[in-house]
């Protein structure tokens, strides 16, 4: 039997995934790593500590398995976007990662609005949001510019990491799509976005396709991480367009709800040719030639872990929502916005911040809870009404990402989009499309299609129930409410900030 790895490189820990032919999980192995918030809005990560924790993830993947790593045939990753790695000559980082979640870069996202006006959203197809790349790159010379004069060339964060197993430093379209210096209809460095910034085209790292083959792994690497020399290794993608290719959303009519760290839902685009005016992020799939339109909540899984972590430190998720099943949808009338480090979609808005409203002296633990799950899921609720808007059909979701271990919330998510919510095997989408790529790179399957029929294995469904879908549908309209409500107040309160 042969086998591929998918690494997913999320913001909270690394995953590993071994596959066999047939798309069988035969291991999963996981290393966790530290976030820096040093300031309110700062979001960092030390480069380093992603390639100690795949190349241990990736020893214990191996050792743990009892595969031979010579029937390990190749890998390839998925990462969290957009993230800052400025690199020097030598290819070393110049300073820590600055992460998706960072949202310091307000004042470089009116620049970037006010140089490139109309072709913003005509070349990059996406609005200048805090957590995108290039208003990073652009605080990093505003603020930091000895830092910068080392820089030669930028990087994302999977790239870094496959660079650290290849020596070969590449960057996949999926992911340069969210750096706003991409030509997204055309799959190419925009030279009129990169003279407009006055960054030289050698700043930007050669393009590749998402499935493209990049090298083998080096004898260091081979060393470190128990991976055969031989291992073929496939650039890998944007951990949404691998969570789409791993949930099999690979034609028009597919949807995907993501609950992680962030939350998304997107929806599959044959072409570049739909144009939802950056309300929605527009970016190049996996799949060539393919897109993707998708809405995202900043703080999804991140509002119940913060919620978790600050009230019942050390407590299993199992354990800490035992009971959330039990309240009524609407929590008995408590309401949470999850604005913890601000908002993308659809109000993108770096200064709100998170509300629970309605509290009442009869609320238990688990009526927070559960409030915090239904906040999430309005949220996203936000981006599925907004797809609905422009036209799209959005009856079957398929769910992935952490919060999709828990069937209340799996029914949760049903009820309030009002659509049929399916989850899979496993949950753990963007690392098994990143096992896709390489599986299909391999030449075992003719297309990433194909590999999907195999690979992606559908496992229960939850329908919406009218009675609870119509409760939600009420409380939708209130909860719509708290965002314009709480705006001035928020504004007001960001001075007494960190
Ligand atoms: N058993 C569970 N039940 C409900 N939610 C969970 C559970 N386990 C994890 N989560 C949620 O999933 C999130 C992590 O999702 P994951 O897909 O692993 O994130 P990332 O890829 O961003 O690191 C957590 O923040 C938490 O909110
Ligand atoms: O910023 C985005 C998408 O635009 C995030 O989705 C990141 O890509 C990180 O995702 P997770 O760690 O939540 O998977």
């Amino acid at each position: 039997m042969k086998y591929v790895v998918g690494v997913d490189l999320g913001t909270s820990a690394v995953k590993t995934l071994l596959v066999s032919q047939d798309g069988t999980v035969k291991a999963e192995a996981t290393r966790e790593y530290p976030l820096y918030h040093e300031k309110s809005g700062w979001s960092e990560q030390e480069p380093e500590d992603w390639v100690t924790g795949t190349l241990e993830s990736l020893k214990g993947l191996v050792s743990g398995s009892g595969v031979s790593a010579e029937d390990i045939e190749g890998i390839s990753f998925s990462g969290q976007m957009h993230g800052l790695v400025l690199l020097d000559a030598d290819n070393r980082p110049v300073r820590r990662a600055i992460l998706w979640n960072d949202t310091r870069t307000t004042e470089q996202c009116r620049e970037i609005e006010r140089t490139l006006g109309d072709k913003l959203l005509s070349v990059t197809r996406n609005p200048a949001l805090e957590g995108f790349t290039l208003p990073k790159i652009l605080w990093v010379r505003e603020n930091e510019p000895e830092a910068f004069a080392k820089a030669s060339r930028f990087v994302l964060p999977k790239d870094y990491v496959r660079y650290r197993l290849t020596g070969e430093i590449h960057m996949d379209l999926s992911d340069a799509a969210g750096t706003l210096m991409l030509d997204v209809a055309n799959k190419t460095w925009s030279a009129e976005v990169l003279r407009a910034f006055e960054l030289p085209e050698a700043f930007c790292p050669p393009l590749v396709e998402a499935g493209g083959f990049v090298g083998t792994v080096s004898a260091e690497a081979s060393a470190s991480s128990g991976l055969a020399a031989s291992t073929k290794v496939f650039a890998g993608g944007a951990d949404n367009a691998c969570g789409a290719i791993g949930a099999g959303i690979l034609k028009p009519g597919l949807t995907l709800c993501s609950i992680g760290t962030s939350g998304v839902v997107l929806t599959y685009e044959p072409d570049a040719s739909a144009d939802y005016a950056g309300k929605v992020h527009f970016f190049n799939h996996g799949k060539e030639n393919a897109f993707y339109a998708m809405g995202v909540t900043l703080a999804a899984g991140y509002s119940l872990s913060w919620f978790r972590n600050t009230f019942a430190k050390g407590e299993s998720f199992d354990s800490f929502l035992e009971g959330v099943g039990d309240i009524a949808p609407g929590a008995d009338g408590l309401l949470f916005t999850p604005y913890l480090v601000g908002e993308r979609t659809p109000h993108a808005d770096s200064v709100i911040r998170a509300s629970f409203i309605g509290m009442d002296g009869a609320h238990t633990r688990a009526h927070f809870a559960r409030a915090v799950m239904e906040g999430i899921t309005f949220s996203l609720n936000e981006s599925v009404d907004l797809f609905r808007q422009a036209g799209k059909t959005v009856d079957t979701i398929v769910s992935i990402g952490g919060g999709a271990k828990n069937p209340v919330w799996l029914q949760m998510q049903a009820d309030i989009f009002n659509a049929e919510v399916v989850a899979l095997e496993n949950e753990q989408g963007p690392g098994l499309g990143a096992a896709m790529l390489a599986a299909a790179g391999c030449g075992w399957f003719p297309s990433l299609d194909a590999c999907a029929e195999a690979f992606v294995k559908r496992s229960t469904s939850y329908r919406p129930d009218p009675a609870r879908a119509a409760r939600y549908a009420e409380l939708f309209q209130v909860y719509k409410q708290v965002y314009g409500a709480t705006k001035g107040l928020n504004e007001s309160l960001a001075a007494f900030r960190k």
